[in-house]
């Protein structure tokens, strides 16, 4: 069917495709690594933040347990200064003498030991003998003894005059642990005696080690003091309900007598100072920090749960990690959002551009009658623009079938049309071709010039053949009109004005043309050399215009003698005439001559000077027949007569011509009003030429 020319549509191809994803796969790592980076500060802050809380909090403990501790040395250190306490104990060890009784005495001395428990909260008091013995006890008392080892401190005391501690003592049948200080009692320098002083660690010690400002769930403090293998723990557990100085912790796998392993004590005990990373006594990861209560063997050990301690700071980074995140989804959100806008805006602008561009070839198709088709071979139907649907008669915006198509197809070339059809979807082969129809809509008779192609890309050339198809009605009129006028024109070219007969350029060609299909076939040409008789004096006396009509009431009637096909009358010039015979021998060509010559007679033109004694119009015939085939043969074999040396192969054909002259001379000379067939005698008279006599005999 109809034409096909891919249909290219000029479309703005978005030139920086790779610019958005490029630009969010560097904005993805940046965002990324701003994130990495972010984390790791943050949980370094945090973890800086924790390390630093801690260690507050250790050293705050300290300082109040290092005061807590001065002061009961301080309360001891007083009671030894205490003068009247010492003469009152001094008294009452005495002897019984005259005075106060040993009954008030001790009464005295029971009343500043009361004093001691009500105002300085001690839980017991006594009053010991430099043997360690208990003397007297603060009201409602049980004291039990002093121990082996306290009797040392006791007896330092005593030598240095000075309070010694006993630490911290779990006392033989109480659950309580105590702090206990001997304060020695001088009478002068006579030692007295000592003030055992015991303070309940439960009440006044140990909250000391719970002022944390949080309430974490595994944050702890322990007291510890370092054994030789072992550390043993002070103060009561958070997380274990082992009484204190009841716990030993090793100082390394299989310690001596130790119950459990502490990595972070063991550190601490070691030395290590600053944050500690280590297990504690039930086997967590903990974060601690160690610190030593000035002027005691005690270690104070603060220690939370590494993974209580970082939950929050986790929580509060993956808080911000979220905003973050958020912030990041929210941006590639709106950046998402402005590259669906532009991508919209991209679409509508190709959309718009496509439309204009198909008004523009609506409008060119409509301007040049072309439209164009897609055929789909599978269903085997056409889909028309429409143009092409005008074209065909089809209405607008039709899917056409190969059938419906096949029946507008000019019945008489429809067989050839559906086999070029053929052969171009079987060859995937462009196809131009012009082909009538009867337009569907009126039966109109139609031409139409179709171009089919296949995509160039060979995608889809399986299943579509595209193309273009215009109405060249018009143009093949015209181009008939055209040719017809061409004919004429060389109709006329060829046709000598005057007298309407072959002019001289026809002539030419004709003898050139005959001359060699003569030689082709080796039969023979025949040419008849016509010259009207004395026509200067035919001119001279009836004057220039009779003259033209006698000139083409001659050719009418040479004309007229003519009839074969390929027989050619021309005039060769002035009032010469040629007869050129193809196939024609001698006899036929003289046969004809004297046609010629009866035929001029039958004109009956009168003429005054003419040499005949009708007075008539008469014309002299020179014929010539040759075998063109040997006549080339003698030519090219020798020299010709005539020829010359400039004679050349190919003008061989100038012989025909030659010769005819010559037999024309003859007639002449004979006499003219009759024919000469060429001979010998011909060429010996042509030197004559010059001196060929006139009608009246003169030369
Ligand atoms: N009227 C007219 N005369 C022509 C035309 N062409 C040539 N002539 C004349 O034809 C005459 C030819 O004269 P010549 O060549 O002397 O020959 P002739 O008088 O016919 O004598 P022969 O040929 O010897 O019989 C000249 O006078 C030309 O002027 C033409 O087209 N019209």
């Amino acid at each position: 069917m109809p034409s096909t020319t891919e249909i290219r549509i000029p479309v703005a191809v978005p030139r920086r495709w790779w610019f958005t994803p490029v630009a969010l796969g560097l904005l993805l790592a940046v965002v990324g690594t701003l994130l990495w980076w972010f984390t790791q500060q943050r949980e370094q802050h945090y973890r800086h933040q924790i390390e630093a809380s801690l260690n507050a909090i250790n050293q705050l403990q300290i300082h109040g347990i290092a005061d807590w501790r001065s002061r009961r040395l301080g309360d001891a250190q007083a009671l030894t200064d205490d003068a009247l306490l010492a003469h009152t104990v001094a008294q009452w060890l005495r002897p019984p003498q005259a005075g106060r009784g040993p009954q008030e005495l001790q009464e005295q001395i029971a009343q500043r030991l009361r004093s001691l428990v009500e105002h300085l909260q001690y839980s017991k008091v006594a009053l010991v003998d430099p043997q360690g013995r208990v003397l007297l006890a603060a009201p409602q008392q049980d004291m039990p003894a002093l121990q082996a080892g306290d009797l040392a401190a006791l007896a330092e005391a005593l030598s240095t005059a000075l309070p010694q501690e006993l630490g911290l003592q779990q006392v033989q049948g109480q659950s309580t642990t105590f702090f206990s200080v001997i304060a020695p009692l001088f009478d002068g320098e006579q030692p007295l005696g000592a003030l055992w002083l015991m303070v309940d660690a439960r009440s006044t010690l140990y909250p000391l080690l719970q002022t944390w400002p949080n309430n974490s769930r595994s944050a702890e403090s322990l007291l510890v003091r370092r054994g030789r293998d072992a550390v043993t723990v002070l103060s009561p557990l958070r997380h274990r309900s082992d009484a204190p100085l009841s716990l030993r912790l090793a100082l390394q796998d299989g310690g001596d007598g130790a119950e459990e392993n502490d990595t972070t004590v063991a550190l601490a005990v070691a030395g290590g100072r600053g944050t500690l990373y280590g297990r504690d006594y039930r086997g967590h990861d903990v974060l601690a920090t160690a610190g030593a209560v000035p002027g005691s063997d005690w270690l104070l050990i603060s220690k939370i749960d590494t993974a209580e301690a970082f939950s929050d700071a986790r929580w509060r980074q993956w808080l911000a990690l979220g905003l973050l995140a958020s912030l990041a989804v929210i941006a590639l959100g709106g950046l998402f959002v402005v590259w669906q806008w532009r991508a919209w805006q991209r679409e509508r602008m190709l959309k718009q551009t496509l439309q204009q561009q198909m008004h523009w070839l609506e409008a060119a198709q409509k301007a040049a009658s072309i439209g164009y088709f897609l055929y789909d071979r599978k269903r085997r139907c056409y889909q028309l623009s429409r143009m092409s649907a005008d074209i065909f008669g089809f209405a607008p915006q039709q899917s056409v079938s190969l059938k419906q198509w096949i029946a507008v197809l000019e019945p008489q070339e429809r067989e050839h049309i559906l086999q070029e059809h053929e052969q171009t979807l079987k060859g995937l082969k462009p196809l131009r071709l012009q082909y009538r129809i009867r337009r569907a809509s009126d039966g109109a008779q139609r031409w139409v010039e179709a171009w089919c192609e296949f995509p160039e890309d060979g995608a889809g050339a399986g299943v579509a053949m595209m193309g273009t198809v215009q109405d060249i009605t018009e143009r093949k009129r015209d181009e008939a009109e055209l040719q017809a006028y061409r004919q004429q024109l060389e109709t006329r070219v060829r046709t000598d004005a005057l007298t309407q007969v072959a002019n001289r350029m026809a002539l030419d060609e004709a003898i050139a043309r005959e001359w060699a299909r003569a030689q082709r076939g080796g039969t023979t040409l025949a040419l008849l050399m016509v010259d009207i008789d004395a026509f200067k004096a035919f001119n001279d006396h009836y004057g220039h215009l009779a003259g033209d009509q006698c000139l083409q009431a001659v050719a009418g009637a040479l004309a007229g003698c003519v009839a074969r096909s390929g027989d050619l009358v021309a005039r060769y010039g002035g009032e010469e005439f040629a007869v050129l015979l193809p196939g024609a021998d001698a006899a036929q060509a003289c046969a004809v001559a004297q046609r010629l010559l009866l035929a001029v007679r039958a004109l009956d033109l009168a003429h005054a000077g003419a040499g005949n004694a009708q007075r008539r119009v008469s014309i002299s015939v020179g014929v010539t027949s040759v075998d063109v085939q040997q006549l080339c043969f003698v030519l090219r074999g020798r020299p010709v007569a005539g020829l010359g040396p400039s004679w050349v192969p190919g003008e061989d054909c100038l012989e025909l011509l030659r010769q005819a002259d010559a037999a024309l001379y003859q007639a002449k000379q004979r006499g003219r009003d009759q024919w000469v067939l060429y001979g010998p005698d011909c060429d010996a008279s042509l030197s004559d030429r010059t001196t060929r006599p006139s009608m009246d005999g003169k030369p």
